[in-house]
């Protein structure tokens, strides 16, 4: 059996260093330990341990678009970032809306085996939202699928949504929903405000977004569903969703690292590497989603990881995909959002960025307290380190980061999957 000690590592970045030592994937002892022979000794010199990261909200771009990123890639990305378990969202080509597909990137995932990679299925058939998938298949599949979303689209007819949160309920899944309302998004490029129109752009309103996370609200209650909704983007969502919160709707959400960091003064640089759907808001926003975050209003962080070739994304404004990279990225830019403003300790990034969104997806092995007999899920966070993003340099076969050149705070030193270490020092093991 495998044995790995982590030498002095400050838990959740509370009280002194104490060693953890780590057996067959269970955590097996805490306290002052020497290393038993033959194990592998990780010397923490007082960083930070958490429970391993939970995305709830990536994209692999496998199947169909193995030129941006591969499982095999965004797993990768994934384990340098501290993540632990990631959803792979259903937007591929073909689309993973039947057990054929999300059983394939199942499969890949584990034959990778650096990260859980849970697919996500599809609700409607080829993401067109007219027609449910087969939801049931799916979940009974050997992928368990368990969160399903048409991602990269709305599920905007309420019939539809509301046939899909009855069906969630009954195989006890979860419906995470891109909310935008597309009537309101045609031709859309960039956040309805001062900056889109002095530069000419067709706006993204923030009601598109809010006026969907509204209606699902009141659709989930009154089918007694739980419903998740994606990339919360907008001060407005945050205060929709304060109010189903408060009237016992089962309703979780997440914001993405760069809606938390960045603001639509980055369109001024013409450059389509900032252009993500929903689309970067204004400061206001900004300020909202970091204190429903810490709140717990927002329940979670997630990437929406979203790479994309050169030649899509290299190009005018308006023909570029929406989306960035997030993976490696995500960890240092909620220590400087959320813990370097004092919004968060590091016991509260480990229940935004692993046990809330282990509990939305219901994984049983994930987000578990750092404690003996528990699985050895783990990620080591250096916080006083910095570091320089370099798109080119980062594990995804994509480069489209938003933070290059930045210099970030905190450093994920080591990540351990089921106790065998996946990443360490910034390469892969
Ligand atoms: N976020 C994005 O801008 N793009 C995502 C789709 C999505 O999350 O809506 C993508 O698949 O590229
Ligand atoms: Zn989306
Ligand atoms: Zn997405």
């Amino acid at each position: 059996m495998t044995q790995v000690l982590i030498k002095g590592a400050r838990l959740y970045g509370e009280g002194d260093p104490v060693d953890v030592l780590v057996t067959g994937g269970t955590i097996a002892e805490i306290g002052e330990l020497q290393a038993p022979g033959g194990a592998e000794v990780i010397e923490a010199g007082g960083q930070v341990l958490l429970p391993g990261f939970v995305d709830l909200h990536t994209h692999l771009r496998e199947p169909g678009r193995e030129d941006t990123e591969t499982i095999e890639t965004g797993s990768a990305a994934a384990a340098l970032g501290g993540y632990t378990a990631v959803f792979a969202m259903a937007n591929t080509e073909p689309v993973a809306d039947n057990a054929v597909i999300v059983e394939h990137v199942w499969r890949r995932g584990r034959e990778v085996g650096l990260v859980d990679v849970h697919p996500v299925g599809a609700v409607t058939v080829g993401l067109t939202g007219e027609r449910l998938a087969e939801l049931g298949t799916m979940a009974k599949s050997a992928a368990g699928v368990r969160m399903f979303s048409d991602d990269g689209h709305c599920v905007h007819d309420p019939l539809i949504m509301r046939r899909a949160l009855e069906y969630s309920t009954a195989l006890d899944v979860v419906i995470a929903q891109h909310a935008e309302e597309p009537r309101l998004t045609v031709g859309a490029q960039a956040h309805e405000g001062e900056q889109a129109a002095r530069l000419g752009y067709a706006g993204w309103p923030a009601s598109a977004e809010e006026s969907i996370v509204a209606r699902d609200c009141l659709l989930a209650e009154h089918a007694g569903a739980r419903m998740h909704v994606c990339h919360v983007s907008t001060s407005g969502t945050a205060d929709v969703l304060r109010w189903a919160k408060d009237r016992g709707t089962r309703v979780s959400a997440e914001v993405t690292p760069h809606h938390l960091l960045l603001t639509d003064e980055r369109l001024a640089t013409y450059d389509p590497v900032n252009k993500v759907n929903p689309p970067l808001r204004t400061n206001r926003d900004v300020d909202a989603l970091r204190a429903a975050l810490a709140e717990g209003v927002i329940d979670c962080v997630a990437t929406d990881h979203a790479p994309h070739a050169p030649q899509d994304k290299d190009c005018e404004w308006s023909a570029a995909r929406p989306g960035m990279l997030g993976l490696q990225t995500a960890l240092s830019v909620v220590a400087a959002t959320m813990v370097e403003t004092g919004l968060l300790d590091w016991r509260g990034v480990a229940k935004v960025m692993s046990e809330r969104p282990a509990e939305i997806a219901g994984l049983p092995d994930q987000g578990r307290p750092l404690a003996v007999g528990e699985p050895a899920n783990l990620a080591l966070v250096d916080p006083g380190a910095q570091w320089t993003v370099r798109g080119a340099e980062l594990a995804s076969l994509a480069a489209n980061t938003p933070y290059e050149g930045m210099r970030l705070p905190a450093v994920v030193t080591a990540t351990m999957l089921r106790g065998r270490v996946t990443a360490r020092e910034g390469k892969i093991c």
